[in-house]
């Protein structure tokens, strides 16, 4: 069983006898093996035990299998159950449903149910944009997948992708108020999907497409983007390669060097790598080799996957061939959405001076960070622990506050060009450094400079259906 990092902590529930158990002994051997104890909770105590909840914090590459070893060692020391604290937050789910208003009496419930509801219904059926003032639809997101691409896990199944849906439902919610239901699609096949999400969309102002592997999600996305009149953003793909311009915009401010004039190298060509090599081009790079498993993409091959096809003419002008390691030396920048440990520090030695390296597999990046640190300027991964983390929970919740509140029927290239400056420039010139090119998501400002900045670009490209009051 792969143990995760997120894993760092655990709570043991130990039941001590009163005669031959020895708290001191206990927390001796946690210590000696490893762990450190955060807080420990009496649950219950009488003449013959003492049952008490141990939070261990495990330390470097120390696992709960260690320690819960050097525990059963112990005389009068029973392991009654260890819980994780990341399985504890997952239990029952992470989400509800929570109604508006309190239906407190008959009155109550004759409006908001029948037969009161009915004459908003038809209201509804005479002119259905009516969904977006009398419905959840103006404020509502279906955060879709079908469970073939989560994280870096892969193919894992629509069921196993939910508490990553949930996941993103509740960064909508808390950071831009934004009601996202998790659905997760029991079938592969891109037509069905296809159908099954134009069957849900009227219910929703957005569709938030999430870990649908590639090269299908392209397909799925375009079809659903021409067949709706709401916005389909794929996540995985759009939301990384807008968080990531805005990471290079200010990284490459770092080390004094320009878009135009930088050698980018994007390693994994599949959703995220396509996008941000299209975004990367818009924003003026023009020195870019693209690298997958076969190696650098590159004209004179011919490929079946049509965005090969087309980045391979779009990139590499001097047909670089290769491996990773056979196009890096001399790359400014490194972009990693492939998979972990496809990037060495051998390959880091040969960058350009100042190596700019955003490793964002996810859970675990391309190379560690603490690794390759000593030999680049800019280091930034998808991780939450580390500084300079580029993910695309910087660009979701914001960029669709924007969208649903000017109604806008796509999220264009303009609207993502915008939300990437939006984000960069919410690290001032004052604060910029190498451990600070992109604001957390903690950063209150990020959401409300990217609405704005992305209602003012979806009314500049006609996309705006609504025009919000102060942009009137
Ligand atoms: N930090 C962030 O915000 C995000 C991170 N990611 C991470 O990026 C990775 C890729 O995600 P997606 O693009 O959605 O997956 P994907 O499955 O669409 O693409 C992955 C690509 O990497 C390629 N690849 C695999 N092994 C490789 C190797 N050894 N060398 C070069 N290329 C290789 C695959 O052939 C494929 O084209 C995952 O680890 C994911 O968690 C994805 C989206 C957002
Ligand atoms: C962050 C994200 O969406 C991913 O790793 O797939
Ligand atoms: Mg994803």
């Amino acid at each position: 069983m792969i143990e995760l990092a997120a894993s760092t902590t655990i709570i043991m529930r130990l039941e001590l006898d009163t005669q031959s158990g020895s708290f001191a002994e206990l927390a001796g051997a946690i210590g000696q093996a490893g762990g450190d104890i955060m807080a420990v909770d009496l649950i219950h105590a009488d003449k013959v035990s003492t049952t008490r909840d141990i939070t261990v914090n495990l330390l470097g590459n120390v696992t709960e299998s260690g320690i819960i070893q050097v525990i059963k060692k112990l005389n009068g020391i029973k392991l009654i159950n260890v819980s994780d604290p990341t399985f504890l937050v997952h239990l029952g789910g992470k989400i509800e449903v929570q109604p508006r208003t309190k239906i407190k009496n008959r009155d109550d419930l004759s409006k908001v149910y029948t037969p009161g509801v009915a004459k908003v219904c038809m209201a509804i059926h005479e002119n259905p944009s009516r969904a977006y003032s009398l419905t959840i639809k103006r404020n509502t997101v279906a955060v879709i997948s079908d469970g073939t691409a989560v994280l870096g896990l892969g193919d894992i199944g629509p069921e196993a992708a939910m508490p990553v849906m949930e996941g993103k439902a509740m960064l909508f919610k808390q950071l831009a108020g934004v009601d996202a239901f998790p659905i997760c699609l029991a079938t592969k096949d891109t037509e069905e999907i296809i159908r099954t999400i134009k069957q849900l969309s009227p219910t929703f102002g957005g569709i938030n497409l999430e870990d649908i592997s590639s090269p299908r999600c392209f397909e799925i996305e375009r079809r659903l983007n021409e067949e709706l009149d709401i916005p389909v953003f794929h996540d995985d793909q759009h939301g990384t390669a807008v968080v990531v311009l805005a990471g290079l915009i200010n990284a490459i401010k770092v080390v004094n060097k320009s878009m135009d004039q930088v050698r980018v190298v994007v390693t994994g060509i599949g959703a995220a790598g396509v996008s941000i090599v299209k975004m990367l081009l818009a924003a003026g790079v023009r020195n870019l080799v693209a690298v997958d498993h076969m190696g650098a993409l590159c004209r004179k091959q011919q490929y079946d996957n049509p965005m090969w096809t087309w980045v391979s003419q779009n990139t590499n002008e001097e047909c670089a061939e290769g491996t990773l390691s056979d196009v890096i030396p001399g790359a400014d920048v490194f972009i990693g959405v492939s998979r972990q440990g496809v990037l060495k520090v051998e390959d880091l030695k040969t960058m350009a001076k100042d190596p700019i390296v955003f490793a964002m597999a996810n859970p675990e990046p391309e190379i560690d960070p603490e690794l390759a640190e000593p030999y680049v300027r800019v280091m930034a991964t998808g991780r939450s622990d580390f500084p300079n983390q580029i993910n695309n929970v910087l660009c979701f919740p914001g960029i669709f506050r924007g969208a649903l509140e000017c109604r806008a029927s796509v999220i264009n290239e303009e609207m993502k060009l915008a939300a990437s400056w939006a984000i960069a420039s919410v690290v001032s010139d004052d604060e910029l450094n190498e451990q600070y090119i992109i604001p957390s998501i903690f950063n209150d400002k990020v959401v409300p400079l990217m609405r704005k900045a992305v209602i003012q670009a979806a009314i500049d490209t006609n996309v705006a259906r609504r025009i919000p009051r102060e942009f009137r």
